[in-house]
This record gives structure tokens, C-alpha cells and sequence, in this order.
């Protein structure tokens, strides 16, 4: 019997799209379902708003340092309320951009909710449609820490539609979410308290960029609270709108508002997987192989669903190897080795390859470190703002396994060397790289003291 659609994707998100896109581009009979949102948590409640939010931040900083250079730039206060319509009025703009795309290239898009019936059979908003294949492309959802009082947290998709800004915000956790908007509600204003149980934020990260980082935060305006986890959260005021936070240390905080930030879980909600036979892994995500197939011959699995890194361009990337391999006759898998990755705190840090306590275990490693006071802030004196570059280089090869940055810029900075780490570059590549004067960049081409040597000594066996 023939079938409705060569492919169907249950998902509108930054994977599902550009599977969507291109496999339909390949001449497949494409169906897509969304549910919520075109374009997904990235345009609509990720990397797209926390940016802008970002950005947003980023001036009121700018108006005090410009003063070391000479203006006199007042501060002035923040209208949350207008920056709030900007945003959302660009994210709508996106929103429709992302449902054209898909329109113009021939898929049929769907609003509705897709469940499966049979693993060949999806109810999408009522109506039954059948596929030759059926991609998963359902991301995550946020996932709240089970806390007494949780249910008095927001999460972190709240933090973009708060009708105030809250004076005063208890983050809780430690991870890319919880440092990036520790940054945004310290910038604009903001008392901000970051509970994490580690004792630095951002665990898996290298360690001196997750010690710098840790400084750079208190120095600047932020409260952190290392090592410790929140026992009971209650309302308070006298309209029990505040919230009175304890911590495991005994802390007692008070705030306007606490958010959960406390990681996210594949999106499986309503989509009657059992129907469908496909399997989970033991993290609770579709088990996929590297050519993102599941147990079941002809259904798929990209980007968050799946949470292998869970990156947009990881999704996407994940979305075109599937829609090449499947219809246009280019049967490739993606590449998720050294993925260079930023996570915009305050000031941003940025990553491409091994940390150093990974390499470590694979032999003696040359660590090349710098830390310095970028130009700028030898004028405006802010306090915080010390770069952090580093390179990782295999003692025997030479190779570069590793880069890292704390500082401004550092997002814009590694997508470059992300290139370089990944055609295997070595040191002595990076020092016969002329550098840019005067850039804080220039600092990865001029590392020419190594600073320690890092894992196990050469026994040469
Ligand atoms: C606060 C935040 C900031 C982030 N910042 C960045 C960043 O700066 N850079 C970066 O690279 N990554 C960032 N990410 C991660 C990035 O957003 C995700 O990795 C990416 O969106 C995953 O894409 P996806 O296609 O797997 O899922 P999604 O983009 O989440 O799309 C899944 C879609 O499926 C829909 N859906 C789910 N179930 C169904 C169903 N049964 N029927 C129909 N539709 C359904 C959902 O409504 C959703 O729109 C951020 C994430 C968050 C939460
Ligand atoms: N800049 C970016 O690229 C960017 C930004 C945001 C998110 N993301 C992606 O989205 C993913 C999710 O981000 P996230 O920040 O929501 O989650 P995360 O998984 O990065 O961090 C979750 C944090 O919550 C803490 N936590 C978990 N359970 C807890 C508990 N019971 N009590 C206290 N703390 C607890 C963890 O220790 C961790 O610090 C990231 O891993 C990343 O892949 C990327």
C-alpha cells in the first residue's frame, strides 16, 4: 500500500527543519508536524532570545566602561517591557520565516500534536497520515529538580516572558542556562544568587575556564553559592507573591523570583512511542547509532531527542546527514567530534576539543596558558573582565587537542579554531600563524612558554 509521505518529522525545531527542508529539496513527499512553535526551543526559547538577552545586557556594562575612555554616558534605567516587545516581535518574524521556508520548499507543514498510531501510522491533530519513514525530531523539555516548594519555581523558558524583570533572582544550577542568565539579570540590573552542588559551575568544562569563569562572576555582581543545593522553597510577602529560598549551608535568601534551570529531558510526551517499538536508552532517550537510526528499520532520531550534544548545529547537522543519506543519494553520518561550543555567560567562554583533564588520561600533554587584562578594561578598570586563553598540544604529536578562551569575543574567536583543532593542526602550525595586533586573539598564535605538563610521563613502552 502505497504511503501519504516518504518522510514524516514529527518536530519543527532546528533539526527537524532542515531535514524537512532539504529532504523535501531531494524530491521526498515530506510531512512535518509542530506543535508549538516553528523553529523550535532555539528560535523561540533558546539560543535565538538568550542572545538578544544578551546583547540587551551587555549595554548597561558598556555605558560605565565607556567613561574610562572619556564620555560621560549615564546608565539610565532599563525598560524591560520595551526590550520584551522587541524581542518577541523579531521572534515572531523568525517564526514565520521558518513555517515559509519549509512551505516553499515543498513539505506540508502541520500544526498539531503527532502521536504514533503503528510504526508506519501517525495521528497528527486527528487526521491519520502514513510514512515510508518517520524521523523523531521532538527535542527536550526542562526538567525540575524535585525540591519542596518546586512547584513555586519557574523554569527556564519562563525567564523569556517574565512581565517584570525580577529585582532580585535565585538561579538554580550550574550548567550553560544557569551561568548564561546569571549574566543577562546581573547586566541588567539584577541581585542574582546561582545556587550549584558543584563547587564551580559548568562541570565537564576545563578547569581553569570553569575556576575563571567562577572569579569573573564574583567579582563582578554575582552571588554564588558553590558546593550547595536549595532544601525548601516558600512563598513569602505580604501577597505570598516573593520567595524565601533555604539552603543545604543554612542560607536563608529572599527573592522575587526563582527559576529551576536544573537541565532538560527528551521530549516524549504524548508521542505513544510503545506503538512505534522503538527503543530508549538507559538515559531515557531514543537509542540511535551514528547514522541516527533507531531499533526500527525506517524510523529516526536527530538532535535533543536523542541527547547526544544538544547543540542547534548539532541538530541540524544530524538533520542534513539524514536527509542526504536518506534521499539524496549521499549516504553520510555527522560528525560530532571536537564541536566547538560557547556558553554566552558573563564574560562568554568558548571551547573546541579536549580539556586538559580529558587529555590527560591519553598521555603527556604541553599546556600553554595566558592570562591578561584585554586592552580595553586597562582603561575602563572593570573588575572581572581578565581573559583566559589556553591550548591543549599532545607532547608527541604536537597536535592542538585542545582550545580554550574565557573572555570577550570568545564565541567569535574559537569558531576559527575550530577549523584548525579539526584538521588536526599542530602547535607549530598555530606559531607559524601570524597573529593580529592588537587583538586578544592573537594570544593563541603567541603562546611560546608552555606553562605545565599535564598527564602521565612518556615511558617511551
Ligand atoms: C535556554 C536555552 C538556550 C540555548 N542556547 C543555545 C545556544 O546558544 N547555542 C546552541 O547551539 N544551542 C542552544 N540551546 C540548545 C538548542 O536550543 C537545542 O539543542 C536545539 O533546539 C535542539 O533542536 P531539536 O530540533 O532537537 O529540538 P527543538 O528545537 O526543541 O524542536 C523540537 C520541536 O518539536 C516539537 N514537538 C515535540 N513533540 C511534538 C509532537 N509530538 N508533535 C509535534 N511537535 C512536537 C516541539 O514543540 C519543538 O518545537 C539552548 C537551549 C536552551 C533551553
Ligand atoms: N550556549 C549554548 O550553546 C547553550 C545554552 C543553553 C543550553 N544549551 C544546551 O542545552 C542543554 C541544557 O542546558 P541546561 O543549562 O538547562 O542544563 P545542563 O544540563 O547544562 O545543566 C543542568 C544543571 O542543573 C544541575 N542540577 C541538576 N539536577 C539538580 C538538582 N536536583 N539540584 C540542583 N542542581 C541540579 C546540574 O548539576 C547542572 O549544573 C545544555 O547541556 C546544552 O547542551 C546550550
Amino acid at each position: 500500500m502505497p504511503y501519504d509521505f516518504d518522510l514524516f518529522v514529527i518536530g519543527g525545531g532546528s533539526g527537524g527543519t532542515r531535514l524537512s527542508r532539504i529532504s523535501a529539496g531531494h524530491g521526498a513527499r515530506v510531512g512535518v508536524a509542530e506543535e508549538r512553535f516553528w523553529g523550535g526551543t532555539c528560535v523561540n526559547v533558546g539560543c535565538v532570545p538568550k542572545k538578544l538577552m544578551v546583547q540587551a545586557a551587555e549595554y548597561g556594562n558598556w555605558a560605565e566602561d565607556s567613561r574610562g575612555f572619556g564620555w560621560d554616558i549615564q546608565k539610565g534605567a532599563h525598560d524591560w517591557t520595551a526590550f520584551i516587545a522587541a524581542k518577541d516581535r523579531e521572534i515572531d518574524r523568525l517564526q514565520g520565516i521558518y513555517a515559509a521556508m519549509l512551505g516553499k520548499a515543498g513539505a506540508k507543514t502541520f500544526d498539531a500534536h503527532a502521536t504514533f498510531i503503528d510504526p508506519h501510522t501517525l495521528d497528527v491533530g486527528g487526521e491519520h497520515v502514513t510514512a515510508a519513514n518517520i524521523v523523531i525530531a521532538t527535542g527536550s523539555t526542562p526538567h525540575k529538580a524535585d525540591i519542596p516548594g518546586a512547584d513555586l519555581a519557574g523554569i527556564t523558558d519562563d525567564l523569556f516572558y517574565l512581565p517584570k524583570r525580577p529585582q532580585r533572582l535565585v538561579i538554580v544550577g550550574g550548567g550553560y542556562s544557569a551561568v548564561e542568565f546569571a549574566g543577562i539579570f546581573a547586566g541588567l540590573g539584577s541581585e542574582v544568587h546561582l545556587v550549584y552542588r558543584q563547587p564551580w559551575p559548568l562541570r565537564g568544562f576545563d578547569q581553569d575556564l570553569r575556576e575563571a569563569l567562577a572569579e569573573a562572576m564574583a567579582a563582578g555582581s554575582i552571588h554564588l553559592h558553590p558546593g550547595v543545593s536549595p532544601t525548601h522553597i516558600r512563598a513569602s510577602g505580604a501577597d505570598g507573591q516573593g520567595r524565601h529560598v533555604t539552603l543545604s549551608d543554612g542560607a536563608e535568601i529572599e527573592a522575587d523570583f526563582i527559576v529551576l534551570t536544573t537541565g532538560r529531558v527528551p521530549n516524549l510526551n504524548g508521542l505513544n512511542l510503545a506503538a512505534s517499538g522503538v527503543a530508549l536508552n538507559a538515559a531515557g532517550a531514543v537509542a540511535v547509532d551514528n547514522g541516527s537510526r533507531t531499533n526500527v528499520g525506517h524510523i529516526y532520531a536527530i538532535g535533543d531527542v536523542t541527547d547526544r550534544l544538544n547543540l542547534t548545529p548539532v541538530a541540524i547537522a544530524e538533520g542534513h546527514a539524514l536527509a542526504d543519506t536518506l534521499f539524496g543519494g549521499l549516504p553520510r553520518e555527522a560528525s560530532l567530534e571536537n564541536v566547538p561550543t560557547a556558553v554566552f555567560s558573563d564574560p562568554p567562554l568558548a571551547t573546541v576539543g579536549l580539556t586538559e583533564e580529558e587529555a590527560a588520561k591519553q598521555g603527556p600533554m604541553d599546556i600553554y596558558v595566558s592570562r591578561f587584562t584585554p586592552m580595553r578594561h586597562t582603561l575602563t578598570k572593570r573588575a572581572g573582565r581578565k581573559a583566559l586563553l589556553k591550548l591543549v598540544v599532545d607532547q608527541k604529536t604536537q597536535k592542538v587537542l585542545g582550545a580554550h578562551m574565557l573572555g570577550e569575543d570568545a564565541a567569535e574567536i574559537m569558531q576559527g579554531l575550530g577549523i584548525a583543532v579539526r584538521m588536526g593542526a599542530t602547535k607549530q602550525d598555530f606559531d607559524r600563524t601570524i597573529g593580529i595586533h592588537p587583538t586578544a586573539a592573537e594570544e593563541f598564535v603567541t603562546m611560546r612558554t608552555r606553562t605545565r605538563v599535564a598527564g602521565a610521563a612518556d615511558t617511551g613502552e
